[in-house]
């Protein structure tokens, strides 16, 4: 049973101690979430002796989302709790028998139940960072079948994570800082896991908070919401409403009928001001005032509807501290708006403050720049403190587009919440990350296009960002593993990776290298295979090298054990990922970050690595032969 499969998996807890990472947060993230051809391709590995071959991967993707120039890289815990428990259950191994063809051996099945992932190391660009293009935002290396065997659930893991995170920040970045956004999704996402995925990657990507209760629990994000126009529609009148008495926000005094309270504020807000202030004998004072008012207002109400104003006053019965209306049921300006400050003007009789209201309809910039002017009248004219300032909240099919559009139309609003286009990725769903080969025993590995954009960059790679000398990240530069680092003062050439024309001589500021090692494998020792020496270097390396490099790579890397005593990177809380990713955004130069033709952030190889990547290119491309 799945189920059984699911309980079973991964390694015991005692095992899990010893790693100290828990398992992936969906259960259903297992090594058999993946293609059927890992499996025929891990078995064909097997099969010619190959498995063990120490392979590198890089995974990657190749164009922004949402036709922006950057993107936020999100997902990275979730592939390390996988790879810390990666393990073959029994049940596991006998489906994969049961789906493989008859004839593959049996001992390919004790094969996979004695693998795990004590001997991949695995290195990344922290997650919460602003990625690009090319670069890899992680380098797996392993014995080549368990690698291969990873790659579609790592993939999988980082897809969908990066792009919504990544919405999610473009979403904030129109906004704009100040403003509360809210994940509302959830009943819109793809399935169960794209809701949680979603919750937990907005709020990485610069959310404040989700409505999802579950991913609240799971990742301790915090929770806000409303209510609906269903709790609206279901009262019909406040008649209904048995329960009347409230006390007041110090529990010094008791309001026995707060509905009539209500009642009460309703219709002085009619006239615009309190009975108490007026001599009700005079009544060329009282039509005078209510003209005033009607002025300020535009007139805009009569009769409110009351059966909302029921919902209203029934809702703030139940949450006194945290009452907030959703005001658009029935008519926003002629009943919402009046019958909202109505109920949260009693409530502030009893010393309590009213949250706000949600539109979810309508001509959302108007509406708010009314409610505004309207509470603010109600401010002055009663001398409530702060009313001109309660929060109004928008809903209903927002995106970037209409956020751009009310922000250019001017509006009121304080906080959105976004629902579909956010969590689904309406505007792009997919980000296209690849994993490709790029060395396997030391060899270099080339995947070779008619696209250029889609030719890998082979080797074993080191990645730094460089910084000018404005604080702002330059360009991120790609180097043969063992080629010294770029320093600080020191002025290096950045090449395009294709193109000859392009490159520029870079002097750092600050030189931040960008893959980090989250996994050294379990045993933390974790050799090069069959450590090579010097005199063993295909011509490849030759090629790549100079005497220097040779010298360097002699001592540092044939010689060593590469990950021998290496730490491994923390796994931060998500709160703080959220943080990182927020001020990596805000380190950007604004060209590249702006909506409309953002200047594309410059992805770059060192000139050692350009002269192999061309060098290993010709190698391996055929030549024609026209006739
Ligand atoms: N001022 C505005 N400028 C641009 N777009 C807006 C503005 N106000 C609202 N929108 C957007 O316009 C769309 C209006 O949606 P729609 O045509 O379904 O009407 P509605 O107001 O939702 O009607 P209904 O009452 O049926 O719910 C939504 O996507 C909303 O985000
Ligand atoms: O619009 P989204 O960005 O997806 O945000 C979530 C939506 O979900 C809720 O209502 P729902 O859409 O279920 O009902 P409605 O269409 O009648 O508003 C809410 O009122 C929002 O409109
Ligand atoms: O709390 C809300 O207002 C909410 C939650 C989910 C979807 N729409 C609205
Ligand atoms: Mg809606």
């Amino acid at each position: 049973m799945a189920t059984a499969g699911v309980v079973a998996n991964g390694p015991n807890n005692e095992e899990k101690q010893a790693v100290g990472i828990d398992g992936p947060t969906n259960p259903m993230v297992t090594p058999l979430l993946n293609d059927l051809y890992q499996f025929t391709m891990a078995y064909a590995y097997w099969k010619g002796g190959k498995h063990n071959e120490r392979a590198v991967f890089d995974l990657y993707f190749r164009r922004n989302p949402f036709g922006g120039e950057y993107t936020v890289f999100a997902g990275l815990e979730e592939c390390i709790r996988f790879i810390a428990n990666f393990r073959f259950t029994e049940d596991e191994i006998a489906f994969v028998q049961a789906s493989l063809p008859p004839s593959c051996e049996i001992g390919f099945y004790d094969y996979l139940r004695g693998i795990d992932c004590s001997d991949v190391e695995i290195h990344a660009i922290s997650e919460g960072f602003v990625v690009f293009p090319k670069i890899p935002l992680m380098r797996v290396e392993g014995p080549v079948a368990v690698v291969q065997l990873l790659e579609t659930p790592l993939v999988n893991l980082i897809n969908y994570a990066s792009l919504v995170a990544t919405n999610a920040a473009r979403h904030r970045f129109v906004a704009g800082k100040s403003k509360l956004l809210l994940e509302f999704g959830l009943r819109r996402a793809q399935g169960p896991d794209g809701g949680i995925g979603a919750s937990k990657y907005c709020y990485m990507g610069g959310f404040d908070a989700t409505s999802n209760v579950a991913a609240g629990k799971l990742f301790g994000i915090p929770l806000r919401g409303t209510h609906s126009h269903a709790f609206v529609s279901s009262f019909m009148s406040p008649d209904e409403i048995t329960e009347k008495s409230l006390k007041s926000s110090d529990s010094s005094n008791i309001c026995e009928d707060f509905v009539s309270l209500v009642q009460a504020w309703l219709s002085k807000l009619k006239f615009g001001t309190s009975y108490e202030a007026l001599d009700v004998l005079d009544v060329y004072h009282l039509l005078e005032k209510e003209s005033e008012w009607s002025q300020l207002l535009g007139g805009i109400f009569g009769e409110t509807n009351q059966s909302e104003l029921a919902a209203f006053a029934s809702y703030a019965l139940a949450f006194p501290k945290n009452f907030l209306a959703l005001v658009d049921t029935y008519d926003v300006m002629r009943s919402g708006v009046p019958n909202f400050c109505a109920v949260a003007l009693a409530l502030n009789d009893l010393g309590y403050k009213a949250l706000g209201i949600r539109l979810d309809s309508g001509d959302l910039a108007y509406q708010s720049c009314e409610t505004r002017k309207f509470f603010q009248a109600i401010e002055k004219e009663f001398g409530v403190a702060d009313f001109g300032r309660t929060n109004i909240t928008a809903s209903n099919d927002l995106n970037e587009e209409t956020l751009d559009a009310l922000n250019k139309q001017g509006h009121e609003i304080d906080a959105f919440g976004i629902g579909t286009h956010l969590v689904t990725c309406y505007a792009q769903p997919a980000l296209g990350v690849v994993f490709k080969l790029v060395e396997i025993n030391n060899q270099p590995r080339i995947k070779l296009s008619e696209d250029v954009s889609k030719v890998s960059i082979p080797c074993k790679k080191r990645c730094y960002r460089l910084y000018g000398k404005e604080g702002y990240p330059l360009v991120d530069i790609m180097t043969g593993e063992n080629e010294p680092s770029p320093k600080v003062g020191e002025r290096i050439l950045c090449r395009h990776p294709f193109n000859e024309s392009k490159r520029a001589y870079v002097v750092p500021k600050r030189v931040e290298e960008l893959l980090k090692c989250f996994w050294p494998g379990r045993s933390g020792n974790v050799f090069v295979s069959s450590a090579a020496p010097m005199t063993e270097l295909n011509p490849y390396q030759v090629h790549f090298l100079c005497a220097s490099d040779i010298l360097y790579l002699g001592v540092h890397k044939f010689m060593q054990p590469v990950s021998d005593g290496k730490e491994r990177e923390e796994l931060p809380p998500i709160k703080l990922i959220r943080e990182r990713c927020i001020n990596q955004l805000n380190l950007m130069r604004p060209d590249h970050m702006r909506r409309l033709n953002p200047t594309p952030y410059k992805v770059s190889v060192s000139a050692k690595l350009y002269d192999f990547i061309h060098f290993l290119w010709l190698n391996e491309a055929p030549v024609g032969e026209l006739q």
